[in-house]
C-alpha cells in the first residue's frame, strides 16, 4: 500500500513517479502528518480515532476491578500500521491511572511527552491485551495490542477471534478497513464504485460481527465510504443501535469519502 512507504523508502527506490512526488509534497505539508510525527504515532489516522473519543464516551468500558477473564475488550479490524493502536493502548493504560490522559489531551499539538507505556503495563498487569486487532497486512507490535495478521472475512481468522475473547465481553469494536490499494486508479478511488461496494461488504462482516458478540450497550465504529447505500447502512444500524452518528473527522482528507458511523448503546435483542 503506497500510505504505507516512508517517504524514505519512496526515496530509496530511485526515481519518484509523479504520483509519489505528489504524495511526498502533500505529506510534508499535511498538520496531521507533522502531529503525528511530534506525538509519535504511525500514521496521521490516530487523529481521526482521537477525534471520535473525544466526542463519545467509546472508552468508558468497566475496567480495574474486574478479573481478567471478566474484562471487557475492544476489538479493532484493519489496524496496519498501528496508529488506531497506539491510541487505544494510550488511552486504555491511561484510564488505569488515577488521573486519566483524555484523548482531548493526546491530539494536542504540544511538545508533551504521551504516557510512559512501560511503566502502565508493569502497573496495570490485568489490563494487558485488552484490544484485539486485526489486518491482513503485518503490522509493528504494540504494547497491549494482540495482534492477528489475516482477512477479518475468513472466518478461521474470526474463529482465532474469539477465541482470544474467551469469556471476556466486547464493548467496542472499530473498523477502519478500507479496501488496499490495487494500483487501478479507477478502482483505488474512494469515491468509485468498486470501492463503495467493496467498503460496504467489509461493514456488513463486520455487523454481523458485533450481532454476535458485541455486548448489550456495547458501540461500534464502522467506517464506510459515501455511496448509493450509506442511507440503507445507516438503518440498519438504527435498528441495532440506541444512537447512529455519522462523523467526517478534521483530519480526514476532504477528497476522500470516507465517513465513519459511531453506533452507541447495543440493543443486543438476542
Ligand atoms: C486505513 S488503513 C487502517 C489504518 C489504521 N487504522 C491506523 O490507524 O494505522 C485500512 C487497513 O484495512 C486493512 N484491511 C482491508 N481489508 C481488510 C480485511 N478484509 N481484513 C483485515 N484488514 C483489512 C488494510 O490492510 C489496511 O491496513
Amino acid at each position: 500500500m503506497l500510505r504505507r512507504f516512508s517517504s524514505y523508502s519512496l526515496q530509496l527506490s530511485g526515481k519518484t513517479k509523479p504520483s509519489s512526488r505528489t504524495w511526498l509534497s502533500r505529506q510534508a505539508a499535511d498538520l496531521y502528518v507533522k502531529m503525528a510525527r511530534q506525538h509519535g504515532y504511525r500514521a496521521r489516522s490516530s487523529f481521526k480515532l482521537l477525534h471520535l473519543l473525544n466526542k463519545y464516551p467509546l472508552l468508558n468500558l468497566p475496567s480495574k476491578s474486574l478479573s481478567p477473564a471478566n474484562q471487557t475488550v475492544v476489538i479493532e479490524c484493519g489496524s496496519a500500521p498501528g496508529g488506531w493502536s497506539q491510541v487505544l493502548s494510550h488511552v486504555l493504560y491511561s484510564q488505569q491511572q488515577t488521573t486519566r490522559t483524555s484523548p482531548e489531551t493526546l491530539s494536542k499539538p504540544l511538545d508533551q511527552k504521551l504516557p510512559d507505556s512501560l511503566e502502565k503495563i508493569l502497573s496495570a498487569p490485568f489490563d494487558y491485551n485488552r484490544v484485539i486487532s486485526v489486518d491482513i497486512l503485518e503490522m509493528v507490535p504494540v504494547e497491549g495490542v494482540d495482534f492477528i495478521c489475516g482477512d477479518f472475512t475468513n472466518p478461521i481468522i474470526k474463529q482465532e477471534i474469539t477465541q482470544k475473547i474467551g469469556s471476556r465481553k466486547v464493548g467496542l469494536i472499530l473498523s477502519d478497513m478500507a479496501p488496499n490499494l490495487s494500483g487501478n486508479r479507477l478502482v483505488d478511488d474512494s469515491k468509485s464504485t468498486a470501492s463503495i461496494y467493496h467498503s460496504l461488504e467489509l461493514c456488513l462482516d463486520v455487523l454481523r460481527f458485533a450481532e454476535n458478540y458485541l455486548d448489550k450497550d456495547g458501540s461500534l465504529v464502522l467506517k464506510y465510504f459515501m455511496g448509493q447505500n450509506h442511507t440503507e447502512l445507516r438503518n440498519l444500524l438504527r435498528k441495532r443501535f440506541a444512537k447512529v452518528h455519522s462523523e467526517k473527522p478534521p483530519s480526514s482528507r476532504k477528497e476522500s469519502s470516507e465517513q465513519y458511523f459511531v453506533a452507541t448503546g447495543y440493543l443486543a435483542n438476542k
